[in-house]
């Protein structure tokens, strides 16, 4: 457990290097699932907290995991149960893209109800809808859902009710070793489904049109390992293009891939951030003071909900009154009410949020309740006047790499206090007030 502490105020410069994606890394550990052929080497593998767990996870099926130095062997050649843990499913959503590759590959597959989130109730019915038409009989019960198969899952027609990013992975993961072939209509687009669907192909799957609305997967009968990169984080990249944008500062992002950031770089130049585009990253800076916009969080190639708390941050500097609305999870404005605390002006209404830019951001204690919001919070205490603490820090390392040092590179004000720090400081404040007070009581 620990703590940020953020002193506001101080303009940033230099490069920052954008580290492997999150929410591509993570399917592309449970794709490895599916290789009885040879082990996978995965470069650019982020160390994160997720990408730990998932690796237990696989670990935990009797499948050989090594990761150090952002590199991750693994070897599934031997997997000794098809069942995933309540302890481990419950520390991360995403352990459940574990089904889709263990029922195609092993016949059956036994895994925790992922169960709700902060932002969101976040249902599976359409993971489970997928499966079923591939043939799979699925049983819930006791919080485990149970899946089993007679011989191989069967391609299948499936239209998706939402473009969910997580049932389309399961999906093209379990039809990768389906009989005969499989089409996902109203498929999500992500960057992160067309990383996975180059790592499924490089094991000697077939998978087409990842990217698009319509993925088609004709089934292999076996799949084996590879070797592959992962594509940089889009979402780490636009919070530090955030980051440059709110301290007014010129900050070149390395690594960040414009292509995958369309939304937001649109979004920021249109409040009068400048953005240069090269083959390496990008620079972000601004030179007047910025303006406010509309924002509307959708499926990618719409702007992302994963992005749409740091924007907010960004929207409280900028002049005028900007509305942002929320369109992917049902719960998403968690921050809001710690921004609140640092003197931001904003009102909620359902999905709808009413920003008023332009008074002056306060330093506060406040708390990361989900990853995003927690990003939010550091890049609101940038702009404050005074001293930040973040506590809820824990949120924040699911999703990014050493943030405080990577911010304090850049010229950032800012530390990370472990606990064990932070209770020895109590109990010296605790000692003086005691002193403090004693000679009165006398
Ligand atoms: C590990 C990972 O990649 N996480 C990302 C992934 O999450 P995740 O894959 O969980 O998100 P989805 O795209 O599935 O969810 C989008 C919407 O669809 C709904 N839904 C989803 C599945 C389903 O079976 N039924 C259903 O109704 C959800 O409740 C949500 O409202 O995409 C989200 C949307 O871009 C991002 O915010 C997350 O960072
Ligand atoms: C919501 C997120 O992740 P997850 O789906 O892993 O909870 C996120 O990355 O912002």
């Amino acid at each position: 457990m620990s703590k940020i502490i953020v002193r506001g105020g101080q303009r940033l410069s230099g490069r920052v290097k954008i580290h492997g994606a999150k929410n591509a890394v993570l399917p592309i550990i449970a794709a490895s699932i599916l290789g009885s052929d040879g082990e996978s080497m995965i470069y650019d593998a982020p160390p994160l907290d997720d990408v730990i767990v998932i690796n237990k996870v696989l670990e935990s099926l009797g499948i050989e995991v090594e990761y150090k130095n952002e590199t991750i062997r693994v070897n599934a050649q031997n997997i000794q149960t098809c069942e995933a843990s309540y302890e481990l499913v419950r520390k991360m959503r995403a352990s459940f893209l574990v089904m889709g590759p263990l029922l195609t590959r092993m016949g059956q597959a036994r895994i925790s109800l992922p169960g709700g989130c902060a932002i969101g109730t976040r249902p599976i019915d359409q993971h489970l809808k997928g499966f079923e038409a591939m043939g799979a009989e699925i049983e819930l019960g006791h919080g485990y859902i149970e899946a089993r198969i007679n011989g191989r899952l069967k391609g299948a027609k499936i239209y998706l009710d939402v473009a969910s990013v997580g049932a389309t992975e399961n999906i093209m993961m379990a039809a990768s070793l389906a009989e005969g072939i499989t089409t996902i209509e109203n498929a999500a687009k992500e960057p992160e489904i067309v990383d996975l669907a180059n790592y499924l192909n490089a094991m000697g799957a077939k998978v087409r049109g990842a990217g698009t609305g319509l993925i088609r997967i004709e089934g292999v009968e076996k799949l084996g390992g590879t070797v592959h990169t992962v594509i940089p984080d889009r979402i780490e990249a636009g919070t530090y293009m955030i980051a440059a944008a709110i301290t007014n500062s010129d900050v070149y992002i390395e690594g960040a891939i414009g292509d995958h950031l369309r939304p937001v770089i649109s979004k920021m130049q249109e409040m009068g951030v400048q953005i240069e585009e090269d083959e390496n990253g990008l620079r972000v800076y601004t030179d007047k003071p910025l303006r406010t916009v509309d924002v509307k969080t959708l499926p990618y190639p719409g702007f992302p909900t994963d992005m749409q708390s740091q924007m907010m941050a960004l929207l409280l500097t900028a002049d005028g009154t900007g509305i942002v609305t929320e369109t992917v999870f049902e719960n998403r404005f968690m921050h809001v009410e710690q921004l609140v605390n640092m003197n931001a002006q904003i009102k909620v209404d359902g999905r709808t949020a009413v920003i008023s830019g332009g008074s002056r951001l306060r330093g506060a204690k406040v708390c990361a309740t989900d990853l995003r919001a927690g990003a939010a919070l550091i890049l609101a205490a940038l702009a404050a006047e005074g001293e930040t603490e973040v506590t809820g820090t824990h949120h924040i390392d699911r999703g990014y790499v050493d943030i405080a040092n990577k911010l304090r590179l850049l010229g950032a004000d800012i530390q990370r206090m472990s606990m064990e720090v932070v209770a020895e400081e109590e109990e010296e404040e605790a000692t003086i007030s005691i002193f403090a007070v004693s000679p009165s009581m006398a």
